[in-house]
């Protein structure tokens, strides 16, 4: 818990929003595959078979039994039971069949030689994937906790699987708040176009969310901003709001919280820009985040509250940091923390102010300029990556 005159350190805001996370992550149940990517295992990965569950032969060739040269006699293919072969025989094997009993070899095609006479010879080697090779029956394949990524999936897949103890993926709605924004045409007479609407769903959902289209803009009344609250928090278990986080004359994030009976998680983060966020729980458990409206500062809170806690929920751990060295000096911001656009080089962007969404859009991610510090060129800091932008 923070009030406004007392910010929450940056790396503290994001291990209380993901501990927050993790601590309501919902019960692991078997989840269909695609439902359990991006989660973690509830569970270990346990084979249900060998792996292979039977000698498969790893080449196109001939599987061969005794002292050659061979008699040819019939073929074997991927996917049926080959007869036992005895001494002297050859049968020809494909890619990925079940190598017969009894062979001893198999020849590659290609240095085999077949003649009319009806038998072949050439170098006879075990080129085959003994069965249990990769794993035995029952063995472990995996940790519980492991994040269930496209080859967790295909091994899953392999050893037997049809779904995954994980945690399922939470949903979260966006909810606009402002009267000045526009949701088509340009800029123009006090009114500009909502920027946040369209890219932030994108955002959460590369950070592991169920989402849909934004709600709003909402008109900036109360009775407004409680409704449309009321509506998301139906239908997901984290609402994010952009704007309103302020005190401005028509800022009502904060009565609205405090009109559904919502308590603080955070409220302000010592970091630069991005000040104003928060994060809050309603008494059944969902979250909501107020983003601020300034587009930059949201995508700071998106990545300071909103990924770590939907991380937390999915069963992760905190989202990782990386790193990157800077090419030029990026200044500190006092006793706050200063989160500075750099490009994928550790050049800082022109046009970071916290209104403007052209350096970002090129960016990296975020170089973390730590409390009281001051980052000189040449020098590797921490990089905060942002949901759905390689870096
Ligand atoms: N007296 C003070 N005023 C402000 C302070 C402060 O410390 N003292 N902090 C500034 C900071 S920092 C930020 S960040 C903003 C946060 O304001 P709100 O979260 O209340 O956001 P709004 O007032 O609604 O909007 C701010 C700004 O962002 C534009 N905006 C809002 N939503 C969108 C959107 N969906 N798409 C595009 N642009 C959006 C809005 O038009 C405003 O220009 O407060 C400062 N003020
Ligand atoms: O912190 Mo505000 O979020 O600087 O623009």
């Amino acid at each position: 818990m923070s009030d406004t005159a007392n910010p929450t350190p940056w790396a503290e805001a994001r291990e209380t929003a993901w501990a927050a996370g993790y601590a309501a992550r919902p019960a692991a149940t078997e989840l269909p595959f695609d439902q359990a990517l991006g989660s973690a295992l509830a569970a270990p990965l346990v084979a249900v078979s060998d792996l292979p569950a039977f000698p498969t032969s790893a080449v196109d060739g001939w599987a061969v039994a005794g002292p050659g040269p061979w008699r040819i006699g019939g073929a074997v293919l991927a996917g049926q039971v080959p007869e036992a072969l005895e001494a002297g025989r050859a049968v020809k094997i494909a890619t990925g069949a079940q190598v017969p009993q009894g062979a001893e070899g198999i020849i590659r095609l290609e240095h085999s030689l077949a003649g009319e006479d009806g038998l072949v010879e050439g170098p006879a080697a075990p080129e085959w994937r003994e069965a249990g090779e990769e794993a035995g029956h029952g063995e472990e394949l995996l940790p519980a906790g492991t994040p269930v990524t496209p080859p967790v999936i295909g091994l899953a897949a392999a050893a037997g699987h049809l779904t995954l103890p994980a945690h399922g993926r939470p949903d979260a709605r966006v909810v606009v708040f402002g009267d000045e924004l526009l949701t088509s045409g340009v800029s123009d007479k006090g009114r500009v176009r909502d920027s946040l609407g369209p890219m932030v769903p994108h955002m959460l959902a590369a950070a592991g969310a169920e989402t849909g289209p934004s709600l709003g803009p909402v008109e900036d009344t109360l009775e407004a901003h409680v409704a449309a609250l009321r509506e998301a928090l139906g239908a997901a278990d984290l609402v994010c709001t952009t704007g309103g986080t302020m005190v401005g004359p028509v800022d009502h994030l904060h009565a609205a919280l405090a009109e559904i009976g919502a308590e603080y998680v955070l409220n302000t983060v010592a970091v630069r820009p991005g000040f104003p966020m928060l994060l809050a729980r309603t008494g059944n458990g969902k979250f909501i985040a107020g983003l601020p409206g300034n587009p930059q500062s949201a995508v700071i809170a998106v990545v300071t509250v909103v990924a770590p806690l939907l991380a937390g929920l999915r069963g992760l751990p905190l989202p990782p940091l990386g790193s990157i060295v800077l090419a030029e000096d990026v200044p500190g911001r006092g006793d706050f923390t200063h989160l500075a656009l750099v490009d994928p080089a550790g050049r800082r962007l022109a046009h970071h102010g916290s209104a403007m969404l052209r350096g970002l859009a090129g960016a990296a991610g975020f170089a973390v300029v730590g409390p009281d510090d001051h980052a000189t060129a040449g020098a590797a800091v921490a990089l905060a990556h942002v949901p759905g932008v390689r870096s």
